[in-house]
Order: structure tokens, then sequence, then C-alpha cells
């Protein structure tokens, strides 16, 4: 199909802080294995001036200009957009996702989709109603490296029957020096360790433990570490009624050594899997 006959699909973006950027900037670049071509339509953000400011740095001058917007309803009634991207604080993800499906639109709102399950179901159920699409942008789904595990354990079994899985993610994130309106430090924004950060601990276990479309449910059993009633670490264990085990943990106080995931099968013995950022699979055998 030539690129001319790509679907169109216009964007809205909702927020305009770090990720935002990053996001507008990857969806312009000229990938030749596009399946669609981007546009991004309008910028909806706290103010005209700090939208207009968002454009001018990360819309590049050979794009089209996107509209923006002083406020976020706004651009959920132009409509000539045909999907938002939601770019906020945690706390507001539900809210945001709830007034774009209502105004039509399809969605992919950043990690953590919500701040807890009933939010989750709460947007969900309102998307299946209106009938439009709704996606979490967890990145890592999508990463090479995720296509490869998923062959080598699910398909290829390369480890056996993956038995338990040991994921962290953490970074210090020197929260006591941030000012009090971080969204990494508020309790009102959804500061905290596990949504921030442990959902990707979380999301290498998932993928790891469970298949594609697998609806088996751990029981789960979590401690965390607060202060000012954030969540500076959080370790959760997940255990399956087959004996599957995920160890999932993250902290805003410590950092994470190279080799940040270890999958264990049952060919345990001889055979496990590590996974680096850069060395993409690392399989040993003893
Ligand atoms: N996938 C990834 O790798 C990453 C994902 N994230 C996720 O992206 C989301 C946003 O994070 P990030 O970009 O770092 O956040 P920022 O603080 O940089 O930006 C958030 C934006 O949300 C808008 N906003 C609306 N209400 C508020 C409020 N009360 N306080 C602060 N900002 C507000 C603002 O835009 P405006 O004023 O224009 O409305 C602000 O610029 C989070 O869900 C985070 O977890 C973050 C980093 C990496
Ligand atoms: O998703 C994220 O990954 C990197 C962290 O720095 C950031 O706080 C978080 O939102």
């Amino acid at each position: 199909m030539a690129s001319n006959d790509f679907p169109i699909l216009r964007w809205g973006i909702v927020g305009t802080g770090v990720i935002s950027s990053w996001f507008v900037t990857d969806l312009s670049l000229d990938r030749p294995d596009r399946k669609a071509n981007h546009i991004i339509q309008a910028i909806g953000s706290s103010s005209i001036e700090k939208g207009t400011t968002f454009m001018d740095n990360n819309i590049g001058k050979n794009l089209k200009r996107p509209t923006v917007y002083g406020s976020y309803q706004e651009l959920f009634a132009d409509t000539n957009v045909d999907i938002v991207y939601i770019g906020t604080p945690h706390a507001f993800h539900n809210q945001n996702c709830l007034d774009a499906i209502r105004a039509g639109k399809h969605v992919l709102c950043e990690k953590p989709f919500a701040i807890n399950a009933r939010e989750t179901k709460e947007v969900f159920e309102e998307a299946k109603q209106k009938g439009v699409f709704i996606m979490e942008a967890m990145w890592t789904r999508f990463f090479p490296l995720v296509q490869k595990l998923r062959e080598l354990i699910h398909s290829e079994k390369a480890i056996g029957d993956v038995q338990r899985v040991f994921c962290d993610f953490s970074m210090p994130m020197g929260i006591a020096s941030l000012p009090a309106s971080s969204r990494l430090k508020n309790p009102a924004l959804g500061a905290g360790s596990l949504l921030d950060i442990g959902i990707y601990s979380l999301t290498w276990v998932l993928l790891a433990l469970e298949g594609e479309f697998s609806h088996d449910t751990p029981d789960v059993t979590a401690n965390q570490r607060l202060e000012d009633g954030v969540d500076m670490a959080t370790s959760a264990l997940l255990l399956y009624e087959d004996g599957r085990q995920g160890i999932a943990t993250c902290s805003t106080l410590s950092k994470t050594p190279s080799t940040f995931c270890r999958i264990e099968g049952s060919k345990v013995s001889s055979k496990w899997m590590e996974l680096r950022p850069r060395h993409p699979l690392l399989l040993q055998s003893k």
C-alpha cells in the first residue's frame, strides 16, 4: 500500500509536559514500517501560551501547525480530532479519558492508565458503550525485546514452562528535594513508586508469566514503604494457582542493577533468562 493510501489519524495532545514532547517527536518521525499517516491536529494545554511554546519547541517547521487550545475541553470538542493522547499526571487520567470518550474520541492514555481498578473499569465501560478505541500507552509492550522474549519463552519454550520471574525497576528520584507541586511528590497527583515505575516491573512479570491472552488472576500480596503518604518502595508477590510466582519490586530510593529481570522456567537447573536494557537477551546455561 502506498503511504498516500494509509489511513490518516489526527491526534489531539492533552498536556504539554515531558512525555507529550517525546510522544509528538516520535509520532512525527518518518517510519518506513508505519501503518498510518499521523497528524498532530491540536494541542490542549492549561494556557494558550504554554500550548504555543510546546508547539514551537516540538512540532517540526515542515509540519502543519496544530490548533492550540487553552483548555482540554475545547480540544475534545474539536471535530477534526480523531484520537486523543493523554499526557497528564496520574490522578487526571480517569477524568481526561472520560471527557475524551464522551466527546466520541479514541484514546491513548499514558501509564498508569488510572490510579485504581475502579477508575480503570469505569473508563473501559464508557469506551465500550461509545464504541471507541482505548489503550494504555505502555510502550514497553512494543519493544523489539518484548517481541523476542515472547517468541523465545512462549512460542519456542526455550526455558520450558515459565515458573518464576523477578523484576525490579528502581531509580533514585530525590523525592525529598522536589517541590511539593511535583507529580512525583504530590499524592493528589497520584505520586508514588508503584504507579510511576512499579507498573513496568509488573508489566515484565506479566509478560513473562502469562501468554498473550491470559485471563489468569494471581493472588497478590504487597508491601509499601511510605513517606508523607507517598510510597517510596513497593514489593509485590504474585502467586498463581498452578504455582507460578512473580516478584515485582520498585523503588525511588535505589537503582536497578543492569540486569533488571530474571526469568526461570521448568528447565531451571540448566537455563534461565536475564534481561538487560542494552543487551537484548541473555540466555545463560550452567
Ligand atoms: N512512557 C514513559 O516513558 C513516560 C511516561 N510518563 C507518564 O506521562 C504522564 C505525564 O508525566 P510527565 O510528562 O513527566 O509530567 P509533566 O509534569 O512533565 O507534565 C504533565 C502535564 O500535564 C498537565 N497538567 C494538568 N494538570 C496538572 C497539574 N495539576 N499539575 C501538573 N501538570 C498538570 C500540564 O500540561 P498543561 O499545563 O499543558 O495542561 C503538564 O505539563 C504520567 O502519567 C507519567 O507517568 C512520564 C514519563 C515517561
Ligand atoms: O515512566 C516513567 O519512566 C521514567 C521515569 O523517569 C518517569 O518518572 C516515569 O514516569
